[in-house]
């Protein structure tokens, strides 16, 4: 079943005389459950079109369907209730509150989220439990990612829409965390989407969308994706 459906979307950003086409006319379907890449060059249109999908901007021209729902026509409250219900954002800077501590980072999604799962069952899930009650810059960069997924997994969303979630990481690291986002749409069924220039993880991804000049340039299904151990990283 397909969770995400783009129909002739456009995102068009006004500048006094200039007119930047951020993303022209797409089309696209994306099923449940499905660990997807994004892959393109820079300026492409690959934040624009995660910024759609996460409700925090709204398309020019087109209809953006999430779950059966046309997102792209909600107003800001609607926006924002749709971003708490449904989508969870992983950032390559973690965006932790430094004078919080894991669990609490991790708990203040209960402040929006309508349907939030335990905060310390996600850190279980993520492999934090040692870790709760430290502050963020007591963990290495891995760790904070981590409880950023952590975090994103407590509001309960089924989309997670993740911006370079390895791209400050090494690549040992990355690597961990590339697993567990693997993990969320193999165990919890979540819908994965990963915008990142690093071609080694679309070869893991079920489907790889490629963009350019804000159009998709081909979107293609793998049918054995490699797994993490099989990437020459
Ligand atoms: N708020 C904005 N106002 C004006 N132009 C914008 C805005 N956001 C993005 N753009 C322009 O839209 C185009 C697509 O930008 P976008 O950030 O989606 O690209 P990207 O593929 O994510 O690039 P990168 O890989 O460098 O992050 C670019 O030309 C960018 O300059």
């Amino acid at each position: 079943m397909s969770i995400v459906e783009l129909k002739n979307v456009s995102r068009v950003y006004r500048n006094g005389d200039h007119e930047q086409r951020a993303l022209d006319h797409v089309d696209l379907s994306l099923e449940e459950g499905k660990f997807i890449v994004i892959l393109g060059p820079s300026g492409a249109g690959k934040s624009t079109l995660l910024n759609l999908l996460g409700g925090l901007d709204s398309p020019t021209e087109g209809t953006i369907i999430v779950n059966g729902k046309d997102i792209s026509t909600l107003t800001e409250n609607e926006l924002a209730d749709y971003r708490a219900e449904t989508v969870g954002f992983v950032f390559q800077s973690y965006n932790l509150i430094p004078t919080l501590t894991v669990i609490e980072n991790v708990a203040l999604v209960k402040e929006i989220a309508i349907n939030p799962l335990s905060s310390h069952d996600m850190l279980r899930e993520v492999g934090l439990a040692d870790h709760i009650h430290q502050f963020p810059s007591e963990l290495s960069g891995g760790e904070q990612q981590r409880v950023s997924i952590a975090r994103a997994l407590a509001k309960n969303p089924q989309i997670l829409l993740c911006d370079e979630p390895t791209g400050a990481l090494d690549s040992e690291t990355g690597v961990m965390v590339l697993k567990l986002l693997l993990s969320m749409a193999r165990d919890m069924k979540k819908t994965i989407i990963i915008v990142t220039h690093n071609q080694n993880i679309a070869k893991m991804a079920d489907v790889v969308i490629r963009v350019k000049n804000g159009k998709i340039k081909s979107c293609e299904e793998q049918e054995k994706p490699l797994t993490v151990e099989e990437v020459d990283w």
